[in-house]
């Protein structure tokens, strides 16, 4: 059996989170703009730990302020930066890096002068043909100063159409031709003198949503109310930044949707269609990782949807067990259903550390070799001598699971089930999701019949891609939209050829 207790690495990280915000007329504005921008940073914290940046304007004169910094939300905005980022409108950015290294140049938001005024962007997400548009924009005399795929963009945005501008500049049409050469996956904002754009991909496959600021003591309904009702408008990865600055949830940007945000309202601007009528490619890991539980997506909440997996995977790998438990926190949905579906008690064995982060400086050695046990604590009691069904979300290397059966065997545990709420990861993501080479995710290493010896447990069951597309779609209301889930890491199908 292979020991993997000196690898500290989990999961699939890197993915960025962006935040928006626009107070209506009339401005200056009465609502604190910073402070709405930073808390939606940090709602959106889980998305982002490397750095962040915060860009505002009065919107009047075209002059932006910035503050960015390396490290979290909290470390980086403090009190007296809220003042100088006073404004009526900003967009902000966390920050995992896909392309570029995670230093001070690449923090976004990014801002260039046009021939217009000044533009800034931030993006989710990484564009996979960024080698080939690289090529083209400084063959064509535009000089680059980072290594980011997001500059490719603002650079792109900088150049006129084809059609020309005889009007002055005309920014829908500008990002329209971005869209034609840019290939997903992106969900950007853009902001220039008094506008937020909002866009998504064509593909949609980073999430990108709209809120509203009513005020505090307002009754009316979000769906409902008129312009004149609503403070701000506000446009996030992921509605769960909403809650902390009083946002509530208004709807999806589409895929491939343009949408115009100015102190007069909201506006759609049209939809850039997708190649060959190719249905949307949402990330599905989106929903069953990466986001945080009390986010919607696509008219239904992440928690319900993994709850559904949950009952999905007892209906396709039911064991005979004593309990069922979580690997806290993303699995936690899934292992409440999946025991409820088989009538089973649902027990936590683990208790988690949550100040354990990425950054955590390696220790010495033989601290390392304790593994997750930095992590997570056993709950002797509620586990000795049972037999134990153990839920989690996703298995990428295997190190946390390989590393938890041991500690549960250690501490008694009769036996193991490994149930997993998603299918084997088998390939690389190459839209934002840092993924380990195929070499070391451990569906590519170990065979599902060495698995369970490999791991140390007595069975090992993943959902089906079947499985998991039907849970996640089963839930989705909204009509008159096509639906399409990416799962080109489960599958190798990806949304678009790829030429590597
Ligand atoms: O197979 P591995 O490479 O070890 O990674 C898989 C684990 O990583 C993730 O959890 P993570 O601890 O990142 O966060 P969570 O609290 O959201 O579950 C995921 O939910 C799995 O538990
Ligand atoms: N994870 C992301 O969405 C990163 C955005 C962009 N590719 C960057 O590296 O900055
Ligand atoms: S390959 Fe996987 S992680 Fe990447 S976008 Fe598709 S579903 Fe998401
Ligand atoms: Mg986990």
């Amino acid at each position: 059996m292979a020991d993997c207790d000196n690898q500290e690495e989990s999961g699939m990280k890197h993915y960025c989170g962006i935040f928006g915000a626009v107070a209506v007329e009339p401005w200056p504005t009465q609502l604190d703009l910073p402070h709405i921008l930073t808390l939606g940073l940090l709602g959106l914290q889980h998305r982002g730990q490397e750095s962040a940046g915060i860009i505002t304007t009065t919107g009047e004169e075209g002059q932006f302020k910035q503050k960015k910094g390396m490290g979290l939300v909290e470390q980086i905005f403090r009190n007296e930066d809220m003042i100088k980022l006073n404004g009526n409108m900003g967009i902000a950015h966390n920050r995992y890096s896909t392309m570029g290294g995670s230093e001070l140049l690449n923090i976004q938001p990014f801002v260039v002068n046009t021939i217009h005024g000044k533009i800034a962007i931030a993006h989710n997400g990484e564009i996979v043909n960024a080698a080939e548009l690289r090529h083209q924009l400084l063959k064509s005399g535009v000089g680059l100063s980072t290594d980011s795929d997001s500059e490719l963009l603002i650079q792109l945005l900088t150049h006129p159409p084809s059609c020309g501008e005889p009007d002055g500049a005309n920014w829908i049409n500008r990002i329209k031709a971005m869209m034609k050469v840019a290939m997903l996956s992106y969900s950007l904002l853009i902001m220039y003198k008094d506008v937020v754009y909002a866009v998504r991909d064509p593909f949609g496959n980073r999430p990108l949503c709209i809120g509203k600021i009513l005020p505090p003591s307002s009754f009316i309904s979000v769906d409902n109310c008129n312009e004149k009702d609503v403070d701000a408008y506000v446009v996030s990865s992921e509605s769960c930044s909403f809650h902390a600055i009083g946002a509530k949830y208004y709807r999806d940007i589409l895929p491939g949707e343009i949408i115009e945000i100015s102190k007069k309202g909201i506006k759609s601007c049209g939809i850039v269609s997708r190649p060959n009528g190719k249905l949307p490619a949402f990330c599905i890991f989106e929903y069953v990782y990466f986001a945080r539980a009390d986010t919607v997506f696509e008219s239904q909440m992440v928690y319900t949807a993994r709850q559904r997996c949950g009952e999905q995977l007892a209906i396709e790998a039911p064991v005979e067990a004593d309990i069922v438990s979580t690997v806290p926190e993303s699995a936690t949905p899934s292992a409440v259903e999946y025991a409820r579906k088989l009538g089973l008690p649902y027990t936590e064995i683990f208790s988690k550390n949550r100040y354990i982060g990425r950054t955590f400086i390696q220790p010495t050695t033989r601290l390392r070799q304790l593994g997750v046990a930095k992590k997570f604590g056993p709950l002797t009691d509620n586990f000795a001598g049972k037999r134990i069904v153990l839920v989690d979300d996703s298995i990428v290397r295997g190190n946390t699971m390989q590393a938890l059966i041991k500690l549960l065997k250690k501490y008694g545990a009769k036996e193991v089930h490994v149930r997993v709420a998603s299918p084997p990861i088998k390939y690389p993501c190459y839209m934002g999701i840092n993924i380990p080479t195929k070499e070391e995710l451990i569906a590519n290493r170990i065979s599902l019949q060495d698995l369970p010896d490999h791991l140390c447990a007595d069975s090992v069951k993943y959902l089906t891609i079947e499985g998991l597309v039907k849970a996640i779609q089963e839930g989705i209301t909204t009509t008159g939209q096509p639906i399409g889930h990416c799962t080109a890491c489960l599958s190798g199908d990806y949304p678009v050829k790829l030429d590597w």
